[in-house]
């Protein structure tokens, strides 16, 4: 699925209107018709008293239209206008005009006004400001906001929480209003997705409003929202016809004395993902683990007893995943100096193989094309440097991914992969997948879809969203909190299954 930006909504806006020779007014009602029975749905007619906070735009042109189909209903309403400017919009006025037909007169607030009493069991619906947000809100709207935000009622945001923008990070946070849901218009929204701007709501949700599919099909974006659908448009069915061969061969190096679980996890859930064959590289003290705990992966094993020493191998490999439990030792970075000086490889580089590039940044330019790198946020600034904020991050990740043609996976709560100008955001995953081996898995996973033919940019989309489906359908079973690495990996097969379920 697409997300836009503000200037194609926009514009899908008035394609809708034009293609299917409706108002401006109509396609509003549109929104506060599906908002209404969203609401509607739920309330069953109970008599909650609804607050409307309604701009002079139109995001509060719906939640106008939204407060007089309210009303027709008999539900108890009260409506406020924010009056932060004397231009409303056409769509505003039609509504409010319809709203006082109905013998209904809103409350205009302005600075200094009283504010009103919002009770914990009634419900605020907020349509301050919308996609038009483009200045800090005057101080007294701010202090309406926190008025707001102070209530226990609970509040519906209508399209984005009033104060949050598209394509930045507010400066001051609690001049947004903490919603917690948003019914968002068709579209998904950058905002939603990031750390810095994504807690403004504790859920959201997409509404049709029938804007204009062709337009929506032919409008190109550089941000993808990756879900089932997406994945399967790449996913390569097992063939009746083939053997272990067919599927890849990963090479996992990594593993240093104590960490050597790291590797193995990387090494299992490539297995698990798919590949036909895996081999880990480690120092030679991981042998026995190894060979015990994972009977169906291959061991080499490098000289030094507890930290990899060199990397010399004699097999062909489809991919190598370098990183996972290695360490930043001066004879491990000449190792893995020497093996980037000849490797053609595909390469996956995670945990100490992101440190070794951070630290000797003269090393990124050996890595082949489309290399996968996988930080989270700390590696991530070890790499690139420092960022304002979450849009800063995702312009400075793009830069790096182009400047090394890079696919550079950005883990977080919802991981973003940038390759080639493109954010690609995945959908998957939960708190409970921040835990130790989490990222070890993973780097796996990737290498075993790399193994089994998919491209690179494929195999680290795929990987992230079966990677988040299966700590997602661990969870149902278990909890956040007791969520390990191992059972990640367990649930990668229930992850498969799981693409072909209704
Ligand atoms: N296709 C869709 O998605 C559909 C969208 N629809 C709805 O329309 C909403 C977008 O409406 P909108 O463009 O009128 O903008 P909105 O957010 O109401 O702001 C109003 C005006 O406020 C101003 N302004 C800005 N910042 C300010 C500030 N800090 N303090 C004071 N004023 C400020 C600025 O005007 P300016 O002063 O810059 O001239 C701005 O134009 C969208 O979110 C959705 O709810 C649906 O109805 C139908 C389908
Ligand atoms: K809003």
């Amino acid at each position: 699925m697409k997300i836009l930006h503000a200037k194609q909504l926009k514009e899908a806006d008035e394609y809708t209107i034009k293609r299917q020779q409706l108002s401006s007014w109509q396609l509003m009602e549109r929104a506060a018709t599906q908002l209404f029975e969203w609401l509607h749905n739920r309330l069953q007619q109970s008599p909650v008293t609804i607050h409307l906070f309604c701009g002079t735009g139109n995001n509060g042109g719906d939640g106008l239209a939204l407060a007089r189909l309210l009303l027709e209903q008999q539900y108890p309403v009260k409506v406020y206008v924010v009056n932060f400017s004397e231009q409303r919009s056409t769509d505003f006025l039609i509504n409010y005009n319809k709203l006082k037909e109905l013998n209904h007169w809103p409350e205009l607030l302005k600075a200094d006004d009283a504010l009103p009493e919002l009770p914990p069991q009634d419900i605020i619906v907020d349509a301050i400001f919308g996609q038009g947000l483009n200045r800090p809100a005057e101080d007294w709207v701010a202090a309406i906001i926190q008025h707001i935000n102070a209530s226990k009622a609970f509040t519906l945001a209508v399209d984005v929480p009033s104060g949050m923008y598209l394509d930045q990070v507010p400066k001051e946070q609690d001049a947004v209003v903490q919603a917690n849901h948003t019914l968002s218009f068709q579209v998904a929204k950058l905002p939603f997705f990031l750390p810095q701007t994504g807690i403004f709501t504790d859920t959201w949700e997409l509404l049709d409003i029938g804007l204009d599919a062709q337009y929506l099909q032919e409008v190109t974006t550089d941000m993808h929202l990756i879900g089932a659908m997406e994945v399967l448009q790449f996913y390569k069915p097992r063939k009746r016809f083939s053997h272990k061969n067919t599927y890849g061969h990963v090479l996992v190096i990594g593993g240093s004395y104590g960490k050597m679980g790291a590797p193995m996890l990387s090494a299992e859930a490539a297995m698990n993902a798919g590949a036909g064959l895996v081999t880990a590289y480690i120092p030679k003290c991981g042998y026995q683990i190894f060979q015990t705990a994972l009977p169906e992966v291959m061991v080499l094993t490098s000289r030094h007893e507890e930290y990899i020493s060199e990397i010399e191998f004699d097999l062909k490999p489809t991919v190598v995943a370098f990183g996972p439990g290695a360490n930043t030792k001066e004879v491990t970075i000449r190792a893995f100096r020497a093996f980037l000086e000849s490797n053609t490889l595909t390469l996956v580089v995670d945990a100490d193989g992101l440190n070794i590039l951070a630290q000797h940044q003269g090393l990124l330019s050996l890595l082949p094309a489309k290399t996968i790198l996988t930080p989270h946020p700390g590696e991530l600034k070890r790499l690139i440097g420092a960022w304002e904020d979450d849009f800063d991050k995702l312009a400075k990740a793009k830069a790096f991914a182009a400047q090394y043609d890079l696919v550079l996976v950005l883990k977080d709560a919802y991981t973003i992969t940038v390759c080639e100008g493109q954010l690609y955001v995945n959908t998957t995953g939960n708190p409970g997948m921040a835990t130790a081996g989490s990222g070890d898995t993973l780097t796996g996973i990737i290498a075993g879809l790399v193994a089994q033919q998919y491209d690179p940019l494929q195999a680290a989309l795929f990987g992230v969203y079966l990677h988040g489906k299966a700590g997602d359908l661990s969870v149902e079973k278990n909890s956040y909190q007791a969520l390990t690495a191992t059972e990640i990996i367990d649930f990668i097969g229930d992850a498969y299954l799981s693409l072909f379920e209704g």
